[in-house]
């Protein structure tokens, strides 16, 4: 069984390093296996990302890549044209780019580095080693009980108060013969190994490792893949699910489905018609140049394939609605330097210069880019300062849209005088981003999860609590909660369950700790607001386990006790910092994951109360026997064939017990409780009466 183990262990390594990436090859775009790359590919590289290959640098805009994986120092590389050499399995810490494949497999420096190192999987579980402890005190105890028995019966043998069953003393010093003597005191010696025998839990460690690589296996086929074996026993005693929201509870497929531009509402949100051609042009321009995706049109005509992040892909395809072509539009202008999205700022930036000047274009967070506008363009295309009246009416559609649980995005950009630009040091220049001109806002769809609502509902009875921690607005996260069933209508829906990033970072630690239990919606977070919630429960005592698929979840994907990353959705960053990689991006399977747990850690706590009612019972009977006889009802061997007999077939029939319905209604187990109850214990004894 351990190499059928080995086996699983290698198939799932495998899929984990099956990375699905975007190729541009012969004039075709398609996804493939990074096994499947070949010298020659070009391949785009996004924030979060794996350099699937050894290569060199096409095009790209500061583009930072962390080698740590290769040469062991944090801190990121900048990589331009000056620096344009690539290593396979480093991350994108910042930026975009594309690059040409040069070398792949074992060719690449992680290729040869990997050939010399071979990878180690013996960690043992934080159960497996309480587990080897309670095996090892138990041994203890049957060895010292041995240890009695054996001198009792050498003392009765030697002083002569065994008989024979004819009658006559075994023992008679001086008259026995040493022979005689010496076998006499094998027979005693055996009697003691065979209590030693029976004492030590051989079946314990098996039935771990059987459990854990059973529901592993079986979890597969509930599109969990377990990166770290103890992540299964950890979930089953979780106590609240921190879970992001866009890709984890709602689809990811993002749609325009309102805008507001110009001053005006776009009914439907695609017709363009009442704007002025001067004021749409700048628009599109920002659209197509302030962006990662790409609108790739094949060459024998056929739809139009958009790439990026769902966000940008809803708002190209939105683009293309609106007339935009997006590729005569990239060649009018030229961009002079980019400040790529993060989840820091919320908002994404370029400059790009044509005949008609250097804009700025920004897009990002509505209300964020919003309170940096100081005026709007109207729909002569003038540009008019924006007064309280016209911010109210922007602020109002935001809410109004944020309210229908839509994601708002908005666009806004600024004029910038050529001599205000760097001429050296170009890379370093930071975009003005005050002062700007709206030009509108989008709200883009992305709908719930079908089955959400009731693997929400599912976590509630088990007494796991559900928490959203999301980037994006708060009246979006909350309208979401409420769809989702994460928050309840009836209930309280402000501060502190609902709280903003922000203003949860500026508490005090100790505050943060006394709401940390409280928060149900966060909005607006950051990165690290996100860590700073993980760790606040953590401090209050919970098992908390995070979902998350971004690069902006890592941190907290790593501190949670257990990270769960997105499989399809998720960048490498999040997968690496994860435990167990969500294959499907449904919530719905997470929730399978806690059952798998539960029933993990329910399984072993079985087997243990089995083999330790067997083995006590055994013990007691064999020491009354013993002591009272001189002999012992089964001998060593006999008593091995019964223990192998019972512990392997008890501990394969308790591993692959099958998760029930019942382990979802109990509350998590938590942290602190013992692995044998009181309850186990008192089991325990009143069978070992009757046995
Ligand atoms: N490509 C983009 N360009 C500009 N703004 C964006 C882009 N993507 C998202 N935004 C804005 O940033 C906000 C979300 O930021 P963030 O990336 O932190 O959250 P998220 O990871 O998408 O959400 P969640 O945490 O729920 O998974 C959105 O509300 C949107 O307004
Ligand atoms: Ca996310």
């Amino acid at each position: 069984s351990d190499y059928r183990q080995s086996l699983q262990f290698q198939h799932l390594n495998e899929e984990k390093q099956n990375i699905q990436v975007e190729v541009l090859r012969g004039g075709k775009r398609f996804r493939t296996s990074i096994f499947d790359l070949v010298v020659g590919d070009v391949v785009p590289l996004n924030i979060g990302d794996q350099v699937p290959a050894d290569g060199i640098l096409i095009s790209g805009h500061s583009l930072a890549i962390d080698e740590s994986s290769m040469t062991g120092e944090s801190k990121t590389v900048h990589k331009d044209q000056k620096a344009p050499f690539l290593m396979s399995g480093c991350k994108v810490a910042d930026g975009y780019g594309s690059m040409l494949v040069t070398g792949v497999g074992i060719n690449t420096e992680w290729g040869q580095l990997m050939a010399n190192l071979s990878e180690d999987n013996g960690e043992e579980t934080p159960l497996q080693v309480r587990l080897n402890g309670v095996a090892t005190f138990i041994g203890m105890v049957g060895l010292s009980v041995a240890g009695v028995v054996l001198g009792v019966l050498a003392i009765r043998y030697f002083t002569g108060h065994t008989k024979n069953p004819d009658g006559t003393v075994q023992f008679r010093a001086g008259t026995t013969g040493l022979k005689q003597g010496f076998m006499g005191a094998i027979r005693i010696l055996t009697i003691a190994v065979t209590i030693v025998v029976v004492a030590v839990p051989e079946g314990l460690p098996l039935a771990v490792t059987l459990t854990l690589a059973y529901s592993m296996r079986k979890m597969m086929l509930d599109k969990a893949l377990v990166r770290r074996l103890s992540s299964c026993e950890t979930m089953g005693s979780a106590t609240t699910i921190c879970s992001d929201k866009t890709g984890t509870l709602t689809l990811n497929k993002m749609t325009v489905v309102e805008a507001h531009f110009i001053g005006t509402r776009l009914d439907p949100c695609d017709d363009v018609r009442a704007i002025s051609s001067s004021s749409a042009a700048l628009l599109i321009e920002g659209i197509a140049q302030n962006t990662t995706g790409t609108v790739f049109l094949p060459e024998d005509g056929g739809a139009a394939d958009v790439t990026g992040s769902p966000t940008e892909k809803a708002i190209l395809s939105w683009g293309l609605k609106i007339g935009m072509d997006f590729n005569d539009v990239r060649s009018k202008s030229s961009v002079l330097h980019v400040f790529p999205f993060n989840s820091e700022k919320k908002r994404g930036g370029v400059a790009v210069q044509s005949d008609t000047g250097v804009h700025i274009h920004w897009k990002g967070a509505a209300e964020l880019v919003l309170s940096s506008c100081k005026s709007w363009l109207s729909l002569d295309g003038s540009v008019q300062p924006m007064g309280a009246q016209k911010r109210n009416e922007y602020k109002k559609s935001i809410e109004d849209m944020a309210k229908s649980s839509l994601r708002c995005v908005a666009f806004a950009y600024c004029q910038c005088d050529i001599e205000k630009i760097p001429k050296e040091d170009i890379a370093d220049w930071k975009l003005p981003e005050e002062d700007l001109t709206l030009l509108g806002i989008v709200g883009i769809k992305d709908p719930c999860r079908p089955g959400v609502r009731s693997a929400v509902q599912l976590c509630k009875n088990a007494g796991v609590k559900v928490r959203m921690v999301t980037g994006d607005n708060i009246e979006t996260a909350k309208a979401i909660a409420l769809e989702c069933g994460i928050l309840d209508a009836n209930g309280v829906i402000s501060e502190p369950f609902v709280i903003e990033g922000k203003a949860f970072r500026e508490m005090s630690e100790i505050a943060r700790g006394e709401i940390a239990d409280k928060i149900t919606v966060m909005g607006r977070s950051s990165p690290n607001d996100k860590l700073l919630l993980v760790q606040a429960l953590k401090r209050k005592g919970h098992v908390v386990a995070v979902t998350g698929d971004g690069t902006n979840d890592a941190p907290a994907l790593h501190e949670a006790d257990i990270g769960l990353a997105m499989g399809m959705s998720g960048t490498e960053v999040a997968k690496e910092s994860s435990d167990i990689i969500i294959l499907d991006d449904d919530f719905t399977s997470v929730v399978k994951v806690v059952r798998w747990g539960r029933s993990v850690y329910a399984n072993i706590q079985k087997f243990i109360q089995f083999q330790l009612t067997v083995n006590v019972a055994a013990l007691v009977i064999n020491v009354i026997a013993a002591v009272s006889s001189g002999d012992v009802p089964l001998n060593a061997v006999e008593l091995l064939w019964v223990n192998l007999i019972m512990d392997t077939l008890g501990a394969l029939a308790l591993a692959t017990e099958p998760p029930t319905d019942n382990l979802m209604k109990r509350q998590p187990v938590g942290r602190r409780e013992p692995l044998v109850t009181n309850i186990m214990w008192r089991n325990l004894f009143v069978q070992v009466e009757f046995a």
